[in-house]
């Protein structure tokens, strides 16, 4: 697991303030990191073209191009008046060197985005935008300085921004690269050490990057154990049936000692798992909401009082009657446009799903401030999960899970795991990581998934 912040300028003020570094020192660790990337990838004499903006992000570029200079075909493409100090300082000292900037851009290995990193404030102009699809039209390997230009520090994209192959990031991690609309954007990520080791540079937070190594399986120990031991998850199936059933096949495969679907009319299970009309004695979990449709109120209003561990899905965010458990430590899985019917009836916003994705660290919070007991794990290109101050972000998925029934599966490891006793942020984050990793190491190509063949990988984990 890994920190995540949403701004880093603090993060530098403390190291000039408490470690006595300066911004010249900082700055030249910074391009030392992008240096090491280059020559680690590129031979000798390889062009290197190095597009800087007026601010700091472009003073990070000059001194690039100062390291690189001579060993490399350094291009150094300056596209607004310098602003910074440093950017300043930085061309002086390139200058020095008899480097000379280019006025064009021209075919070459490598690009380095220094346009624009965490400063930019504004949407970018049609000059800028211009100049960044121009860059992204180059057929060579792309490196973003800091961030890739054209992401705010909320990770939004107004217009346009950097496609890089990979990004080298100063200092820290920025929440911003893990909106779901930086993924497509930000290629590998590497965090740059700007002159002490991150552990240093690094303060408290609360916003963390999951990793694979977070993962913590629902693996066997104990010996003398029979299948009460692990639980027994009811499903409560409504009239798509079938989300119901793909739910418990993989809540069964993820170690739940017993499941059982609720459902009034006949359904095909397999042998092992049990059709029943009420909630079994011996329950642990229960899982609700998926393919549930119209029900009967009262029934559904008795499940929902119990005070079982339980997770929440579909259907359930469009309806009053969820709004009696959010005091609870219920695990609630939205998509995107199930938050925002959530948020609607918590009177919390009445925003679109666009609005959402613009800024998905903002209205998780706010969620999260008004009900601090619940576990909201909001589904996306990178999966939110947060409850009461903390959010987790899961960024190992893809779109080989951009098929209906992905989520039922979801829903099923979550009820797994609560009815196996984690708690209900453990669940949801262990269970996100299995789906998500699960997903990963699917090998058949990656428009083909299908939920049975998710809840196999599941089992080889
Ligand atoms: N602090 C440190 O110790 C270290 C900092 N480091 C580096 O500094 C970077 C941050 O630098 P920064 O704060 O100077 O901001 P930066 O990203 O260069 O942009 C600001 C400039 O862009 C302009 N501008 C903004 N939006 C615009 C738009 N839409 N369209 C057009 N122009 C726009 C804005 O103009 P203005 O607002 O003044 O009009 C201003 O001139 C950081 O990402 C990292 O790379 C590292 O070296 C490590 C040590
Ligand atoms: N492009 C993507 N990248 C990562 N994960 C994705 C992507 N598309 C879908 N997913 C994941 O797949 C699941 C889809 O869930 P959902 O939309 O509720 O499907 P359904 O209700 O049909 O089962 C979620 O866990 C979501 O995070
Ligand atoms: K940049």
């Amino acid at each position: 697991m890994q920190n995540l912040y949403y701004e880093v300028g603090s993060l530098d003020k403390r190291c000039y303030e408490k470690f006595s570094l300066t911004e010249d020192l900082l700055m030249e660790h910074a391009a030392s990191n992008i240096q090491e990337e280059i020559e680690k990838r590129f031979k000798k004499g390889s062009s290197v073209l190095i597009v800087c903006g007026s601010g700091n992000n472009g003073a990070d570029g000059i001194a690039l191009a100062r390291l690189l200079y001579k060993k490399y075909e350094v291009k150094l493409y300056i596209a607004f008046e310098l602003k910074s100090k440093m950017a300043k300082l930085q061309l002086q000292r390139a200058e020095l060197l008899g480097l000379k900037t280019v006025d064009e851009l021209s075919s070459c290995d490598v690009v380095v985005d220094c346009l624009f990193g965490t400063g930019l404030n504004k949407d970018l102009d049609r000059v800028s935008q211009e100049l960044i699809e121009n860059l992204n039209g180059f057929d060579s390997f792309k490196i973003a300085c800091d961030i890739p230009s054209g992401i705010n520090p909320k990770g939004e994209i107004t217009t346009t921004a950097f496609f890089a192959d990979l990004t080298v990031t100063m200092g820290a991690l920025k929440q911003a690269l893990y909106s779901d609309m930086a993924k497509d954007y930000i290629g590998e990520v590497k965090v740059a050490n700007l002159g002490v080791q991150r552990e240093v540079y690094e303060i408290q937070t609360n916003v963390f990057l999951l990793d694979k190594g977070d993962l913590k399986l629902p693996l066997r120990d104990k010996k003398d154990a029979h299948k009460g031991s692990f639980g027994h998850l009811n499903v409560i199936a409504g009239c798509k049936k079938g989300a119901g059933v793909i739910a418990a096949k993989a809540a069964f495969g993820f170690g739940a000692g017993l499941v059982s679907v609720i459902c009034h009319d006949n359904i095909d299970l397999p042998y092992h798992i049990m059709q029943t009309h009420k909630l079994a004695q011996n329950c642990t979990a229960i899982a609700i909401g998926m393919g549930l449709g119209l029900y009967d109120e009262k029934e559904i209003k008795e499940i929902l009082n119990t005070n079982l561990p339980m997770i929440i899905d579909a259907d359930l965010f469009h309806e009053n009657i969820t709004l009696n458990i959010l005091e609870k430590e219920v695990v609630l899985t939205p998509h995107p446009k199930e938050f925002c019917s959530l948020l609607k009836l918590c009177n919390l916003a009445d925003i679109k799903v666009e609005e959402l994705q613009r800024d998905r660290f903002f209205y998780v919070k706010e969620f999260c401030k008004k009900y601090p007991k619940v576990v909201l794990l909001l589904k996306g290109a990178n999966v939110l999960i947060a409850q009461k101050d903390k959010i987790y972000v899961n960024p190992l998925g893809s779109a080989v899970l951009s098929k209906g029934g992905s989520g039922d599966v979801l829903s099923g490891l979550v009820g797994a795991l609560l009815a196996q006793g984690y708690s209900a942020i453990d669940a949801a984050i262990h269970a996100s990581l299995a789906h998500t990793i699960a997903a990963s190491n699917y090998k058949k190509n990656n428009y083909s998934l299908i939920p049975s063949d998710l809840i196999e990988e599941v089992k080889k984990l």
